[in-house]
């Protein structure tokens, strides 16, 4: 695991760009593992903004995101498809045929099966993830097998009351209790992985993913395993570090 300390989020997401677009330059039809989450907006907003000014191309580029709440519909202002295309999609020439997000609605079977064989068929050149303030990664929650694929998962409680932010006026009744997420299995068999932390809540859980032991209580530190993982937080989240 390559780890990277940067001194605030603007830092952290100007490092992350940089990853992002040596892959996206360098193979035009490369396929991207995206996230959800506060922490991945200013690097989407980062990869609109040097799309518009070098006119970088994603003409054939795959993309599949992570995660979707059970429950909400793409249109739903609250649902991940959404986010995505608000924060990325809508100012990219991707094609929206090559845009992957599972879906929240549906036969729950289907959909996961769906999403899994998807992913088999288009192994990702990069997995962005974010982390959990619990050390989950996708809506993989502490306990989740390192072996699983995507699935059903009821959300924790702290990951509830941790995502109420994007909610319309920080509504927790609003979030879903359920999602589908990607399997650690799935988010493992990425070429590339790079892992954004950013803010003192993320500190416990950076410390367990970079010194702790390996365990499926804190499913980030399967990351340790991963032969090109990189992990970029700013100087809050690496607060507890001990180097
Ligand atoms: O970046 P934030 O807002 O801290 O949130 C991270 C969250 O986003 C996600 O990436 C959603 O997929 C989860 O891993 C986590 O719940």
């Amino acid at each position: 695991m390559k780890i990277i300390v940067k001194k605030d989020y603007e830092q952290v997401s100007q490092a992350a760009l940089e990853i992002m677009l040596d892959i996206i330059k360098n193979k035009p039809n490369a396929a991207l593992g995206l996230a959800t989450g506060s922490t991945p907006i200013r690097l989407y907003e980062l990869m609109q903004e040097d799309h518009l000014k070098n006119h970088t191309s994603y003409k054939n580029i795959e993309s599949y995101n992570l995660d979707e709440y059970y429950g909400l519909s793409d249109d739903n202002p609250q649902s991940y498809y959404y986010f995505m295309w608000h924060h990325l999609f809508n100012k990219l020439d991707i094609d929206k045929k090559n845009i992957h997000v599972p879906s929240g609605e549906g036969n729950i079977e289907d959909v996961t099966k769906h999403y899994n064989e998807l992913l088999q068929q288009h192994p990702r050149d990069i997995q962005l993830l974010g982390l959990g303030s619990n050390g989950h990664i996708g809506f993989n929650e502490p306990g989740t097998s390192f072996q699983s694929t995507t699935h059903y998962i009821a959300l924790k409680q702290s990951t509830i009351e941790d995502n109420a932010k994007l909610f319309f006026n920080g509504d927790i009744s609003a979030v879903p209790t359920h999602a589908i997420t990607m399997g650690i299995q799935e988010i493992m068999d990425a070429k590339k992985v790079l892992l954004l932390a950013c803010g003192e809540r993320k500190a416990k859980a950076v410390k367990g993913l970079i010194e702790g032991e390996v365990t499926e209580e804190l499913p980030a530190s399967i990351l340790q395993k991963h032969q090109d993982a990189i992990i970029i937080v700013d100087e809050a989240a690496a607060s507890l570090l001990s180097k």
